[in-house]
């Protein structure tokens, strides 16, 4: 049952190294990425990938909501074997952690999210693409070879192009659909307001819609010869705050697959979601970076849980750090997280080879948690190993 070699076997590597005079390149507390992303990025890059919305409560409230619990170990319960392996929305993954859908990543790295696509493809991974990747989906899929991968919508007003966007995805072997809902607009965030910064505007993250037929039918001349206009449009197009529940109709009509429903808080809207016969639901407030003042992901994770049942299957988002993290996250009732600025930092630190580091270590610590935590299999984990703080 259990894997070979073990996630935590990154952990001996490094040490191994050390013998060979080889520390790592980058660090291996998790908690550390952003300080050390700080020092290599253009400051414009840095503030937009970090911040959050208005005050940054909300990423601050993400992190709290996890200090507020503590792991209690169990012993003697032979943890020699572990399997950490787990299925979500139909998708195997030798842990349950993800890519989260992060956009515009050239501005990290220039490869982007092909680095992120190989990285994780290597060890498994399942990512999420953005639409708003600063690469095509046809393109980051080329990258992951085989790797597994999901699409995320941010849900046009034009309906051809959504149809289009969701069928290519389909052909480009996306297995699963993550609709965005938190992010009809961008929120009041002040990093990139003080540096007057818009990745978009700038022409990094519409590959997506340049490259697409419906989008390019929509322009009077092409992105090639006018990219202000293609620009433009872009803005205007690539959400719509009209939508309603009503609207979920469309997604079951134009998409095959499961389908999630991402930046769902309250109970109420997870039980409307699984009315509406959505698939699952990420848990997720954008990383902070939208309802400045919102409650702490995690905080909000119980009661979702709840309303929800095994009705759908439940992931989260924001905030995640730590194998710890994980930990906590999957015995308050999620069947998988979402990791969103640590592989974004790491891609700003080492490109592909950043990108797997950090997904490495991440592994490696849950791995090594879940065995000193008595624990061989995520499904077991239940609130009963955590204490509040
Ligand atoms: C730079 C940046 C870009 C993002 N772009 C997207 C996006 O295109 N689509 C999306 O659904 N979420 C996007 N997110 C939100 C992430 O998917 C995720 O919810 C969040 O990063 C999780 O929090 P964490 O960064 O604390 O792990 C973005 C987040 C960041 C930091
Ligand atoms: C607004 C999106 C296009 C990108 C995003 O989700 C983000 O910056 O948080």
């Amino acid at each position: 049952m259990s894997a070979e070699p073990p996630l935590s076997a990154y952990q001996f590597e490094i040490y191994l190294d050390g013998l060979a005079g080889r520390r790592p390149a980058f660090p291996t507390d998790l908690t550390m990425l952003e300080e050390a992303a700080r020092a290599r990025m253009e400051p414009e890059a840095f503030g937009y990938v970090s911040g959050g919305a208005g005050s940054g409560a909300t990423v601050r409230a993400n992190r709290e909501a996890f200090d507020r619990w503590r792991i209690v170990p169990r012993m003697l319960r032979d943890v020699s074997k572990r399997d950490l392996g787990t299925t979500v929305l139909g998708t195997a993954m030798p842990a349950p952690v993800m890519t989260a859908p992060v956009g515009v990543l050239s501005i990290a790295h220039p490869e982007g999210e092909l680095a992120v696509a190989r990285a994780a493809a290597s060890l498994g991974v399942p990512i999420v693409l953005s639409t708003a990747a600063s690469y095509t989906m046809e393109e980051v899929a080329e990258a992951g070879g085989d790797g597994p991968r999901w699409y995320q919508l941010y849900w046009p007003k034009d309906r051809d192009l959504a149809i289009s966007l969701l069928s290519r995805a389909e052909a480009a072997g996306y297995s699963a659909l993550v609709v965005t809902l938190d992010t009809w607009m961008l929120a009041w965030r002040p990093r990139d307001l003080d540096h007057a910064y818009l990745p978009f505007l700038r022409g990094v993250g519409v590959a997506n819609y340049f490259s697409d037929p419906a989008f390019r039918a929509g322009l009077a001349r092409p992105p090639e010869e006018d990219v202000q206009a293609a620009v433009l449009r872009w803005a205007d197009q690539f959400a719509d705050p009209r939508k309603t529940w009503a609207d979920l109709a469309f997604l079951r009509e134009h998409w095959r697959g499961p389908i999630a429903l991402k930046g769902i808080l309250h109970p109420d809207d997870a039980r409307r979601a699984v009315d509406a016969g959505m698939d699952g639901i990420v848990v997720s407030n954008h990383g902070g970076r939208q309802v400045d003042g919102s409650v702490g992901a995690l905080d909000a994770l119980p009661g979702v849980v709840a309303a929800v049942g095994d009705r759908a299957e439940v992931l989260l988002d924001s905030g995640v750090r730590t194998g710890a993290d994980v930990v906590k996250a999957l015995a308050l009732g999620a069947r998988a997280v979402l990791v969103g600025r640590p592989y974004a930092y790491g891609l700003a630190l080492g490109g592909e080879d950043g990108v797997r580091h950090v997904l490495r270590c991440l592994l490696a610590e849950l791995d090594l948690t879940l065995a000193l935590s008595g624990q061989t299999t995520i499904a077991e984990l239940n609130p009963g190993l955590l204490a509040p703080a």
